[in-house]
């Protein structure tokens, strides 16, 4: 991609816009029916953390999950043996869009786009991982989305 293209993080408007995405997503998924039982006694900062570091390096920022919270293998070990259900996994990417307007994040067409094909990636992996005796992928980077066929409009 041309070097003058913004990665998605630095789009987004870095940590700080991450972490209110995260916080967002989170405050809706405590008062959810279908999500809050993931998450006993509300959802605790480490993981609001933990979560805005993973997207944040996702995204094209810091690659601090990988240095200090345990990569690629950390995270599906968290969600190996959870069996969300088809249902849950579209509620869970439904209100992170929504949490995507709660935060105010970018919200032209190329932004979302890439936001949403990484959520309904992400979330449709998570689903498989979660099913007893899945065959997993025990080894990878933590990914790095990009903009895919639409980069921002520049004019
Ligand atoms: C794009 C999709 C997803 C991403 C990027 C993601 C990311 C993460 C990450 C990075 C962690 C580990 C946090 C840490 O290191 O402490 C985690 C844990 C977890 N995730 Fe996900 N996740 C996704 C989808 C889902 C879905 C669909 C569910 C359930 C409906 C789910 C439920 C959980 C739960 C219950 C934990 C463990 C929380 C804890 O014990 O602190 N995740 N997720």
């Amino acid at each position: 991609m041309a070097a003058d293209v913004p990665t998605l993080y630095d789009w987004a408007g870095g940590r700080a816009a991450i972490r209110r995405l995260i916080d967002c997503f989170y405050d809706r998924v405590e008062r959810d029916e279908l999500l809050t039982a993931f998450f006993p006694g509300g959802v605790s900062e480490e993981h609001r953390d933990h979560v805005t570091a993973w997207w944040s390096e996702v995204f094209g920022g810091p690659d601090a999950y990988t240095r200090d919270h345990g990569g690629y293998e950390r995270m599906l070990a968290h969600h190996v043996g959870l069996s969300i259900t088809a249902e849950q996994r579209h509620r869970f990417a439904s209100t992170m869009s929504l949490a995507a307007d709660d935060a105010q994040l970018p919200d032209d067409p190329e932004f979302r786009a890439a936001l949403v094909g990484y959520l309904e990636w992400g979330t449709r992996l998570a689903v498989q991982n979660s099913q007893p005796g899945a065959d997993v992928v025990e080894h990878a980077p933590v990914p790095r989305w990009g903009w895919g066929v639409a980069p921002p409009y520049q004019p």
